[in-house]
């Protein structure tokens, strides 16, 4: 699906010249709203808008989108009714084609409206991309209802105030409004990185409930139905040279493109009770266990990519391309997909040498400028997910996990050191970050998970890693 273009292309036009991106310019029908979506940001606009554009029943479809915390996006998009260009950046080029199924583009702090389509009965679907600090979990994996953000939408939910400000604390309001309304059943489809995210989401839904209102939480019990999600697309921070090159190649003005690699993947699991796009005319995948496939990818590629995020930068690198030419980074992941793979289902079918190769393919694609700062962030949510299971799960089989642990080491490293550490716990990684030697890693390790830090053989083991970044140890 090229973008058909009705302007020639030109360099040489100055941008204020050339025409707006809009349903003027590109007469793309709008689909009525039948899916909302919390976090209308660069991965949402890569890959489950795509997916629905290329669906054959993408005419019933439409997506209202609202931002996180800031109304930026939603302005950009909604200058061009919702139109943006999607740049599939492969090795050998670039193809440009026009995306429109997002019909409204919306400040996620207007509540009236996110409560008015959420309460619709036309809404089928909830999808979301909010990332994974946004879920408030404690190191238990339940949402932590102490935590400041959702202490205070409970309070103001309670005092009946119509204004929270966390995207669950938002869904909830508006599912109320669906239920008061009488709207029937939804799902609700959790997108971000995170292992079961389905339940996740259920939880940190119910969670939020049950504290507010039990009689509520019941009502959702019944009624929305939570589906489980495996995500693949690596789509990077759109820059200032990528409108740019939207600009020379497609001879319009565009806000909002967004630059993503070729591949893409969706494996999802779970009912639909007021139905769905034909997602599956797009690749993706149906299934009744989503695990192995969650595992796969979350151990491989995101445990990778966490890898390289801290031991990749405190060796200098500032690109996953750029840091997995580096033989000792390479040897590092390898060593851990070495570990993940020793404890993923040799029977389900999930062709690991395959996507390992696959996966080293897609990282080195150096036209993909995909920055280490950027998957650095929020660390101790992700390593929960993508170095802890796998060091566990060494450990019970009686081996070492020591590039498991090199992750979390050298996370530890580059906490301590980084000129912006951004952290849903960084208060608690700073106190840590302040004691000394063997103290300092246990408190460390108890930020991401309190087992291992009371395991004094994986506190050694962690400590020796620390500090190695000049030349990873041999026995990796
Ligand atoms: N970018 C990718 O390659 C990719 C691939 C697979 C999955 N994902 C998942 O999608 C998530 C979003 O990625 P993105 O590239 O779209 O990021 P982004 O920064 O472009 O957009 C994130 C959106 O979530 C909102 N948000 C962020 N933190 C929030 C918070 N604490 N509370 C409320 N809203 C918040 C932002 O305002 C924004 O609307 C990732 O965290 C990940 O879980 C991303
Ligand atoms: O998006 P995050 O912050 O969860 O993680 C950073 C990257 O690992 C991630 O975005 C991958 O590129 C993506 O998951 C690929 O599908």
């Amino acid at each position: 699906m090229s973008a058909q273009f009705q302007t020639p292309p030109s360099a040489t036009s100055p941008a204020a010249d050339l025409p707006r991106l809009n349903r003027q310019l590109r007469p793309v029908p709008k689909a009525p709203v039948r899916i909302v979506h919390l976090g209308l940001g660069a991965f949402h606009r890569s890959h489950q808008a795509w997916y629905t554009q290329q669906a054959s029943d993408s005419a019933d479809w439409g997506i209202a989108a609202f931002t996180g915390r800031r109304p930026d996006a939603a302005v950009a998009l909604a200058e061009q009714d919702g139109l943006y260009t999607l740049v599939e950046r492969a090795d050998g080029g670039d193809s440009f084609a026009v995306v429109g199924s997002i019909v409204e583009a919306v400040d996620g702090a207007d509540l009236g409206r996110l409560t008015a389509l959420v309460a619709a009965p036309e809404t089928a679907l909830v999808t979301l991309t909010i990332t994974e600090a946004a879920y408030g979990l404690g190191a238990d994996g339940k949402l932590d209802i102490s935590a400041p953000d959702v202490a205070a939408d409970l309070a103001l939910l309670g005092s009946g105030s119509a204004q929270p400000a966390t995207p669950l604390g938002r869904l909830v309001l508006a599912l109320a409004a669906r239920r008061d309304a009488g709207s029937g059943p939804i799902a609700v489809v959790c997108c971000d990185n995170l292992s079961n995210n389905g339940t996740v989401a259920r939880q940190g839904v119910a969670g939020f409930a049950k504290a507010w209102d039990p009689g509520f939480a019941a009502w959702i019990d019944g009624n929305v139905s939570f589906v489980s999600t495996s995500v693949d697309r690596i789509t990077p921070r759109t820059t200032d040279e990528d409108l740019a090159a939207v600009r020379e190649a497609c001879g319009y003005r565009d806000n909002s493109p967004v630059v993503t690699e070729p591949f893409s993947s969706w494996v999802l699991s779970g009912d639909f009770p007021a139905g769905r796009p034909r997602w599956e005319d797009a690749g993706a995948l149906f299934v009744g266990d989503i695990e192995p496939y969650e595992n796969r990818k979350l151990w491989l590629l995101n445990g990778a990519h966490s890898l390289l995020a801290y031991a990749g930068q405190l060796r200098g690198h500032k690109t996953v391309a750029e840091a997995l030419v580096d033989p000792e980074c390479r040897r590092a992941v390898e060593a851990f997909w070495d570990e993940a793979e020793a404890n993923l289902p040799q029977a389900a079918g999930l062709q690991i040498p395959e996507y390992r190769a696959a996966l080293a393919a897609r990282f080195s694609n150096a036209r993909i400028a995909h920055n280490l700062a950027q998957i650095a962030m929020d660390g101790s949510t992700k390593l929960r997910m993508r170095a802890v299971p796998v060091l566990k799960a060494e450990r019970a089989a009686g081996r070492t996990g020591a590039a498991a642990a090199l992750m979390i080491a050298a996370w530890m490293d580059y906490s301590a050191t980084a000129a912006s550490f951004q952290d849903p716990l960084a208060e608690d990684v700073a106190a840590a970050n302040r004691l000394e030697g063997i103290e300092r890693i246990k408190a460390l390790l108890a930020v991401i998970d309190p087992v291992l830090a009371g395991d004094a053989s994986v506190v050694r083991l962690v400590e020796g890693l620390c500090g190695t970044e000049a030349g990873y140890p041999a026995s990796l």
